[in-house]
């Protein structure tokens, strides 16, 4: 099903499913057509749209992490399941704690773990300014993941709490203003957080601008 795509995930992100991997990502797309019958869960449906911007720009926005191994991440706001459930079938090494306040999402997503035998993915149920506050939440994660969940500031709010020492923030947005960049710099000062990198890119199939923000807590020395 994605196979014709199959080489722009070495010539964009330098990176090749095993075959085991492929078989997840077309299991995964047909649980998310499935669960759509029930609730609404996406609109991205057609296959090609479904690689692009499901599964390609969750893995796009952990690229500079690959490499590294037995990360701890949390995607907040996770919905049916992205960025995620992709980084997880990506990354087995890593443990990705899936969040989101609805609990009928994260009952889809637990679902879908199971179902795909996904070890390294675990669901949770609450609001995350609510769960960053609890003691085994609080710092104990290298990556948060928050795509789609509010403003720019809201989402640094909402993951710097998560992050322990060396950790990053991935804020996956699609236009990004200089507004933007402004407002989010002030906000980081009061959160105690600086903006590592901005990367700016085009998604391979419709040229898609994209940006990623990269965030450290204070703390953090690493860049
Ligand atoms: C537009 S959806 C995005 C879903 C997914 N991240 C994606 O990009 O496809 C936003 C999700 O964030 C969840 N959400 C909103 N505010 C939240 C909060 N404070 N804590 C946890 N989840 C939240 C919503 O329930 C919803 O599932």
């Amino acid at each position: 099903m994605f196979s014709q795509f199959s080489h722009l995930w070495q010539s964009t992100l330098n990176w090749q499913p095993t075959a085991e991997q492929e078989l997840q990502f077309e299991r995964l797309y047909n649980l998310v057509l499935e669960g759509n019958q029930i609730q609404n869960l996406t609109r991205i449906t057609e296959p090609q749209d479904f690689w692009e911007k499901h599964l390609w720009d969750s893995l796009r926005g952990v690229m500079p992490f690959f490499g590294q191994e037995n990360l701890q991440a949390i995607d907040i706001g996770t919905g049916a399941g992205f960025p995620g459930l992709p980084c997880a079938i990506a990354q087995p090494t890593w443990q990705i704690t899936l969040l989101d306040s609805r609990q009928k999402k994260t009952a889809f997503v637990k679902q879908v773990i199971e179902k795909i035998q996904l070890v390294n993915g675990r669901t949770l149920a609450g609001r995350s300014e609510e769960i960053g506050r609890i003691q085994v939440h609080r710092q104990k994660y290298d990556l948060a993941l928050i795509r789609a969940v509010g403003s720019a500031e809201l989402c640094a709010q909402y993951a710097l709490p998560f992050l322990k020492s060396g950790g990053q923030a991935v804020l996956y947005r699609g236009q990004w203003s200089d507004k933007e960049q402004e407002e989010l710099t002030k906000a980081c000062e009061t959160i105690g957080a600086e903006i590592v990198k901005v990367e700016t890119f085009f998604t391979p199939l419709t040229a898609s601008i994209r940006h990623c923000i990269y965030l450290a807590p204070y703390f953090s020395t690493s860049v």
